[in-house]
């Protein structure tokens, strides 16, 4: 049960540094924010400001050096590395550039790999598996290969990977950089309908200003901080 569906993903004083010797290097600057559930949160800014960096942080993946963030009211810092995968597997979904399915997997099994993790019965994957394919309109693929797809038929499958264990935190680091336009569109678009509802927070690093339109929020970044925030 999510009491507070307005402030789903709560970052307090966020900061990131790295030592090299006698050099400190800032990599986030004291960034706070909120994320709320509904929405379709585009994280931008040029190469290097610290985007992919947050992103990390906000999973759990790299813990900040200093700063609190709350994932669902859970103080990710409370929670030891093993708690924080198994949190993550249940809570979260991730979606990348470069879709990283695994080549030796067909399309079934990359989808139902999450629900392996969470040692879920066959049964209850199989009929998991069946519904998403069939959202995605991918189903003639199931025993396909990877390599056997389109980029945009990949992504569409990641999409699925992310989705299937219906995770309230997604997570998509440039997930249309690779596409051309009319993929990219489709990829978002099949985003929107699928993984769009009220308790769950969508949270994409993007460069790609064609998909800025998508946005409900959209956050600039420049050198580690946030300096501004959007609703459109
Ligand atoms: N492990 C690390 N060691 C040293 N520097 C790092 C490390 N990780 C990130 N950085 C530096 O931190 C800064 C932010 O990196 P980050 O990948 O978060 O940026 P980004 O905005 O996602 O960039 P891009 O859009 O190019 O992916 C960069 O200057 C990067 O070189």
């Amino acid at each position: 049960m999510i009491s507070d569906l307005k402030n789903c993903i709560e970052f307090s004083n966020i900061s990131k540094t790295i030592q090299s010797g006698e050099h400190t290097q800032w990599i986030l600057k004291n960034i706070n924010g909120r994320l709320q559930g509904g929405k379709i949160i585009l994280l931008t800014g040029p190469s290097g400001c610290g985007k992919t960096t947050l992103l990390s942080i906000l999973s759990g993946i790299l813990s900040p050096t200093s700063g609190t963030v709350k994932v669902f009211s859970q103080d990710l810092a409370k929670l030891s590395e093993k708690e924080k995968t198994i949190f993550r597997r249940h809570h979260m979904g991730f979606i990348f550039q470069n879709y990283n399915l695994v080549p030796s997997l067909t399309v079934q099994q990359n989808i139902s790999i999450p629900l392996l993790a969470q040692g879920m019965s066959r049964d209850l994957i199989f009929e998991r598996e069946e519904k998403i394919l069939t959202l995605l309109n991918m189903e003639t693929f199931a025993h396909c290969y990877p390599e056997q797809l389109s980029g945009g038929q990949q992504q569409r499958i990641a999409i699925g990977r992310a989705l299937i264990h219906e995770p309230r935190f997604i997570l998509c680091d440039e997930p249309t950089a690779a596409l051309d336009e009319g993929a990219g569109q489709n990829v978002m678009t099949l985003l929107k309908n699928l993984a769009m509802s009220p308790e769950r927070v969508i949270l994409i690093v993007t460069h790609d200003n064609r998909i800025y339109s998508y946005g409900n929020c959209i956050l600039e970044m420049k050198e580690g901080s946030i300096i501004s925030s959007k609703e459109q």
